[in-house]
């Protein structure tokens, strides 16, 4: 806005005032003039010399009044100036008989709000008036109506249509003078309050929004002071811990977190409030007034008011117990084993490396037991897999009532279980010692029967363990280790406890030797079959038992029993067997042509594996169409094992290749598990007695009424009794007499090749 300049006014009154001044010495002097002329005496003149200084008095007094009046109009030009330039509009009316205002001064600036000068306003005030918003006047009127009456101060806020037609709020405030002269009169100012209302508004609004924020807040709001004590705190907030928002004002933050986390949360919180630090996240546990806990949580952000002032800290708490619960969830998926609730092989994995790094930090041994139940298979399949599950999870608790909390219990995965054992000892045999009990411990802690449901069953356990000491060796390979001791308490007999032996790794060693060499083996065709008589009551071959033979190309004949087990466990045998079978067939057809060989049985081995395949049936078909063998000729040997299985699916399985002629044996009887129930289903033709008991018949007396107990069973089922590993004539005769009719071994003739065995039989032509 450009200000106006003030015009020089009192230096002007200053020059006339001289002018004056000078005028009048001039007449005065013009006036002695005269009188000289007339030849007056000038003493006779000065006789009115006292006309001077009234003269000078007069001039004073008229210069003073002029100065005066120069000052007041410059003063009120100044005034003037400032109203008309000042932000607000101001004015001054006078309260006039009967309350009736009579606007006598307003400022300028109403040209702002009425597009009309001050001067016409002045005239004509209703210029403002009307301009009042309708909805407003009322209320205006009022409060000026009041104010008048009262002689009080006026104030009101209105809206207002401007000149452009735009409604703008005005503030309106004036106050009462009593002049000297009793008059009342009002002076006042009107200021555009618009920007004002509307940042108001907008303030208004804001904080509205923030306080439905806060009150509707699925987040607990709160704000604690320096001192950590609770200030603030929202609806929510206080849902959340079970209790009215008035008792936490008040109360310490740190009460609301969970007794256990207390002590540490409340010097973290302290700490924090003294430092400079500006906002924290953390997630922890907190407690209800009920007494349940919850996880939350806390994003806190240093709170400073308007002035800038630290007031604390300002908190955002979220109950993120779902979520915490869902990601439980998910690492016990991930790591626990969901039956047992044990670490799983993962988890295993992560303390094994654990169990290394403590070992080498703390110079102390550690163990690795490998647990593994015996015939738990066999238990699962005979009483279901639930109860398997309950004695699982019954071991599960066994097993960690055996350990310290600071041991790991981990299932594999199936009836295998591995207890880590941390911080042993120092020295080696002590630490083996420690070892050695805690296994015996957890042996003798599993053997007592286990009873759920309607069952009472009992289960041992084998356990390997292997020690370790720092990062010797590697966590796989301490497993390893485990697990090979494991398998040399099964190979012991079971239910006991065996540790890690250095030479049971050879024997792994050479087990996976051998898995390759027969690979190369049956490529080849370096297997053959050996056929070892079998003879009646009279001595006469009634037959033979096909025996398989490995013609290895360094270590020579290799018998069954060094590679059908490798075999077995990799499936090899599979196409072993087949071979043999096939071999068998043929050998048989070969002796149909000849009157003397077409009566003789082959009895053929199957393992286990084999007769489960369920390409087993085809595959027998197949043979004995391929080489036109008698099936009625050929005697399948099936070892108790296979009786492990769904005995249905074994008993339709033998049907179905009874139907194409074939009969079936039942190998090494009475070393195995099966029940006489079972037995009495199977459609067998054959028992053939175990060696382990036929050799010690002579002396062992129990050996003998096995054998004795055998030949009776299989005479009452009307199944033929074989006698295995017959050496000796004395041991054929006492089978003899207890009723024995069939018998095989070396007394008779040991397994030959076939060139043999044809030799054989022309010297025992029967
Ligand atoms: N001490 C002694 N032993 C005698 C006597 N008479 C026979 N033996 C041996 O006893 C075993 C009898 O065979 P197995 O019980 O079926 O036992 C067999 C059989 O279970 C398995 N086997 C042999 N050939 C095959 C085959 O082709 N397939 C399958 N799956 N297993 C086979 O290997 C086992 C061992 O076979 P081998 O070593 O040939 O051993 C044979 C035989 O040589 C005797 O008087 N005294």
């Amino acid at each position: 806005m450009a200000v106006k300049k003030i015009k020089p006014s009192l230096t002007q009154a200053m020059g006339l005032l001289w002018g004056l001044v000078a005028a009048c010495v001039l007449v005065l002097l013009g006036s002695l003039w005269q009188y000289h002329r007339q030849q007056k005496a000038v003493g006779a003149a000065l006789e009115y010399l006292w006309i001077l200084p009234a003269v000078g008095l007069l001039l004073l007094c008229a210069a003073l009044l002029l100065m005066h009046r120069v000052m007041r109009e410059r003063l009120q030009s100044e005034l003037k100036d400032l109203t008309d330039h000042l932000p607000v509009v101001v004015y001054r009316y006078r309260l006039e008989e009967g309350n009736r205002s009579n606007l006598i001064y307003i400022s300028e600036g109403i040209q702002r709000f009425t597009g009309k000068s001050a001067a016409e306003v002045v005239a004509d005030p209703t210029l403002f008036f009307q301009r009042i918003a309708p909805e407003d006047c009322a209320r205006f009127s009022d409060v000026d109506r009041t104010a008048w009456h009262a002689k009080e101060e006026f104030f009101c806020e209105f809206r207002f249509s401007m000149p452009d037609g735009a409604l703008h709020w005005l503030y309106a405030n004036s106050s009462p003078f009593v002049m000297p002269n009793g008059e009342i009169v009002y002076h006042g100012f009107i200021e555009d309050i618009t920007e004002r209302k509307q940042a108001h508004a907008r303030l208004r609004q804001s904080e509205s929004l923030l306080q439905q924020v806060f009150d509707t807040s699925s987040a607990g709001i709160f704000l604690v002071d320096k001192k950590g004590m609770i200030v603030l705190a929202n609806q929510r907030m206080a849902e959340m811990f079970c209790c009215t928002v008035d008792e936490l004002i008040g109360t310490p933050y740190v009460g609301l977190v969970d007794p256990t986390e207390r002590s540490v949360s409340h010097q973290k919180m302290l700490a924090l409030l003294a430092s400079d630090i500006d906002a924290v996240d953390v997630e922890r546990l907190y407690w209800r007034k009920d007494g349940n806990q919850f996880w939350g949580n806390l994003s806190g952000k240093r709170f400073h008011d308007t002035r800038g002032t630290d007031r604390g800290l300002l908190g955002v708490l979220l109950d993120i117990t779902t979520r915490k619960q869902a990601e439980q969830e998910v690492s016990n998926l991930a790591f626990y084993d969901p039956l047992t609730g044990l670490p799983n092989r993962r988890l295993l994995r992560d303390r094994l490396q654990q169990g290394l790094a403590i070992s080498a930090r703390q110079n102390a041994y550690g163990a690795l037991i490998f647990l593994d139940l015996d015939n738990f298979k066999t238990l699962n399949d005979t009483l279901g897999h639930d109860a398997g599950d309950q004695l699982l999870v019954a071991v599960a608790k066994r097993l960690l009532h055996c350990v310290r909390e600071e041991d790991t219990v981990a299932r594999l995965g199936g009836d295998e279980f591995i207890i880590l054992l941390n911080n042993l000892d120092h020295v080696q045999s002590r630490a083996v010692h420690i070892a050695k009990d805690i296994a015996e411990k957890i042996n003798r802690a599993l053997n007592p029967a286990y009873e759920f449901d309607k069952n009472v069953v009992r289960i041992t356990p084998s356990l390997g363990v292997a020690l370790f000491f720092g990062h010797e060796i590697d966590a796989d390979e301490l497993l390893k280790r485990a697990d090979l001791a494991m398998y040399q308490a099964k190979e012991a007999g079971r239910n006991t406890v065996r540790f890690f032996d250095p030479q049971m790794q050879e024997k792994i060693n050479a087990h996976a030797q051998v898995e390759q060499d027969l690979y190369r083996a049956l490529e080849r065709r370096e297997f053959s079959l050996f056929y070892q008589p079998q003879v009646d009551a009279y001595g006469r071959c009634i037959g033979v038992e096909a025996l398989l033979r490995w013609q290895h190309p360094q270590q020579g004949l290799i018998p069954p029993g060094r590679f059908i087990p490798v075999a077995e466990a990799t499936g090899q045998i599979l196409e072993i067997g087949r071979q043999v079978f096939l071999q068998a067939c043929r050998q048989q057809a070969a002796w149909q042509a000849s009157t003397n060989t077409a009566q003789l049985e082959i009895a053929v081995n199957v393992s286990a594996r084999q007769f489960h395949a369920s390409a087993f049936v085809d595959q027998v078909q197949q043979c004995l169409q391929e080489t036109g063998a008698n099936p009625e000729r050929i005697l399948i040997e099936l070892t108790e094992s296979i009786l492990l299985k769904d005995i249905n699916e074994v008993i339709g399985k033998i049907r179905a290749l009874q139907a194409l002629g074939l009969q079936f044996s039942l190998d090494d009887f009475g070393t195995g598990y099966s029940s006489l129930a079972y037995l009495k289903r199977l459609p067998l033709a054959q028992l053939k007695i175990d060696q382990s008991f036929v050799r010690d018949i002579l002396t062992d007396r129990n050996d003998r009424a096995i054998c004795r107990s055998i030949i009776a069973l299989g005479q009452s089922m009307g199944l033929r009794v074989l006698a295995e590993g017959v050496e000796t004539q004395a041991h054929w005769q006492l089978l003899r007499s207890d009723g024995c009719e069939e018998a095989q071994g070396y007394w008779f003739a040991k397994p030959l090749p076939l060139a043999e065995l044809e030799r054989w039989l022309a010297q025992h032509a029967f």
